[in-house]
């Protein structure tokens, strides 16, 4: 193929309000947004379609954050601690890593690309430990969006550092009141609602017909999203983030989200990997690493997906 007709698989260009912004692509209407501010995803699309829910208030305005899309909460979550709620790295201006160290890659992940966020002399103030916080972003050739975060600790004081951390994923879904979550019956959660007091899930999958902000625990790997109205399931596979929240704020809450439109909790569903009972402790020259997998079928059959021998995954 001629230089002129190379096909890009990574772009960097300007997004809303001149932000930088990556551009990851595979043809056929598969494509993914990031945003450097939050190295926030904002688009992933699979055959020209969006599987992620953007609010049409949002404003790309820093130092806010962007809602919608796959904000990342660290080193803590909501108002679990005295930082601003979620955390400073959505908030923040990441890099892109050009010289990442060397971690498996098969030869046919050809569009990705290695993001880095390390504390400013100010940052420290706020937060007084070295971190390098490392995220790869994967999009395979059929679509599938891939996530590798690794977190050290560069403290040279000696000292541990212990955080939270979620990918506080936006999903689209047709509409809220045909959608069911597989993977979390008879979990045990933390309720949001509730003071975060402790309860067990009963019965079959979730499903939705008022607020919910709760934190299971102690999750399995794969969680599916069951979209019946659009025909199409999410799955998300992860790794090393045992915790699960799952976000619709309802009519009520939305209306007192400045940045979320009064209807839009209609169409959206946060379902976030995470790690958040139990925090991530590491001592200087350790890192952690957590991973996190989406994946999209247009079928919304069966509860086959979770199924191990399941040819879907
Ligand atoms: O409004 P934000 O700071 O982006 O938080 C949005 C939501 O995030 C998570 O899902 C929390 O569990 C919710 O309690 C919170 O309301």
């Amino acid at each position: 193929m001629a230089e002129s007709e190379e096909f890009l698989f990574m772009e960097k260009c300007k997004g809303v309000n001149g932000i930088d912004k990556i551009v990851l692509r595979q043809g056929r209407g598969i494509s993914v947004e990031i945003y450097l501010y939050g190295a926030h995803v904002t688009s992933w699309k699979n055959d020209g379609e969006e599987l992620l829910f953007m609010s049409s208030k949002t404003n790309f305005k820093p130092p806010k954050p962007i809602r919608g899309g796959i904000p990342i909460c660290f080193p803590q979550f909501s108002d679990m601690g005295n930082l601003d709620k979620h955390g400073f790295a959505r908030n923040k201006f990441w890099s892109i890593d050009d010289d990442p160290p060397s971690f498996p890659a098969m030869p046919s992940h050809k569009a990705f690309v290695d993001l880095i966020l390390k504390p400013s002399g100010e940052d420290l103030r706020i937060w007084p430990h070295s971190y390098e916080f490392r995220l790869r972003i994967i999009l395979g050739p059929g679509g599938d969006l891939m996530f590798t975060s690794r977190i050290k600790n560069t403290n040279t004081d000696g000292k541990p550092f212990s955080f939270k951390f979620a990918f506080h994923t936006y999903f689209s879904v047709s509409d809220i009141s045909e959608v069911r979550v597989e993977g979390l019956e008879t979990l045990d959660y933390l309720d949001n609602l509730k003071n975060r007091d402790h309860y067990t899930e009963q019965g079959d999958s979730i499903m939705f017909e008022s607020e919910i902000d709760k934190i299971y625990l102690d999750t399995p790997s794969k969680i599916a999203i069951i979209d019946h109205g659009q025909k199409k399931t999410l799955v998300l596979k992860k790794e090393g983030l045992p915790d699960a929240v799952v976000w619709n704020p309802w009519e009520k809450k939305a209306k007192s989200l400045v940045d979320f439109g009064d209807d839009e909790y209609k169409t959206m569903l946060c379902v976030e990997a995470a790690a958040i009972e139990k925090s991530i402790v590491l001592k200087p020259g350790e890192e952690w690493q957590g991973k996190m997998d989406l994946m999209v079928n247009f079928s919304s059959y069966s509860s086959g997906y979770l199924d191990p021998k399941s040819a879907v995954l």
